[in-house]
């Protein structure tokens, strides 16, 4: 069997106009069970790339393939097919649920598309408590929570399915550093108790130490660095990813 749960090959792509690539060439793997880091300035090509591997933007060229499977020509309705397995949070958690739909409803309707037998309500409730938040956040609507409470909603939301890999694109970057690192905290102990695969995409080195087992640095759509998160931290090679650091207040 294939240990990656995601590899990437020669992965490139450019918006119709645009005078270069976002992403050009990117190789990657991610193993079952650990945690890859993607780091780099604003405008380096993360989220491109992440949205690429979950399918919202069609790739240029090159292949993602998900365990075995090549996804990147994948069209929507296959798509849908692996969403019970391959799931995305994001910066802004609120945007990314339906204002007039409870969270409670919202992770019933993950339920549901992904086939999860059993009583809705109780799974629902479970998932939330299981994400640090009590049965009263079932009837609560997006803007009746803070932001942390809304991204543990939308990981609760996210996990329905027990997902082998979830995407995290900026997903504590908008919120304070104590409830970033609550929220990292409850990342790192899904991933342990669930096996999941996670690709953290963030702009701050400094909390890929608390995060990730493996770290790739992007510039300019390049990834111009890979290796351990240990390494990275304490032995980068690249002069970006020296300064990246330095810029940091990793220690
Ligand atoms: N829909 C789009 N159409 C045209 N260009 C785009 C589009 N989305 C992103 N880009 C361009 O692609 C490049 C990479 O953007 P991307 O959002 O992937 O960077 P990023 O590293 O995620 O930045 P940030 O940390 O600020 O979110 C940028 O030059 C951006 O302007």
């Amino acid at each position: 069997m294939n240990k990656n749960i995601l590899t990437i090959k020669n992965l490139t792509k450019q918006f119709a106009g645009a005078k270069r690539p976002s992403i050009e060439n990117i190789n990657l793997s991610l193993d079952f069970g650990r945690c890859l880091g993607i780091v780099g300035e604003s405008g380096s090509g993360k989220s491109t790339l992440a949205r690429a591997i979950a399918g919202l933007i069609p790739v240029s060229s090159g292949e993602i393939y998900f365990e075995d499977k090549c996804i990147s020509k994948f069209n929507f309705s296959q798509y849908k097919k692996i969403y019970k397995d391959l799931q995305m949070i994001f910066q802004l958690p609120r945007e990314s649920f339906n204002p007039t739909r409870t969270l409670g409803n919202s992770i019933v309707l993950n339920l549901k598309n992904f086939g999860i037998a059993g009583s809705y309500k109780s799974n629902a409730i479970s998932l939330l408590n299981r994400c640090g938040l009590d049965a009263s956040f079932y009837d609560k609507y997006p803007n009746e929570v803070s932001g942390g409470e809304c991204q543990r909603a939308a990981i609760a939301r996210a996990i329905a399915g027990s997902p082998k890999l979830l995407i995290c694109d900026e997903a504590t970057s908008a919120l304070d550093m104590i409830v970033q690192k609550k929220i990292i905290a409850l990342l790192n102990s899904l991933k342990e108790e669930m096996g999941m695969a996670i690709l953290f995409i963030c702009h701050d080195i400094s909390l890929v130490h608390y995060m990730c087992d493996d770290v790739a640095v992007m510039k300019s759509g390049h990834i111009v660095e890979k290796n351990v998160a240990s390494q990275i931290i304490h032995k980068p090679k690249n002069e970006y990813t020296k300064a990246l650091i330095e810029a940091s207040n990793i220690y």
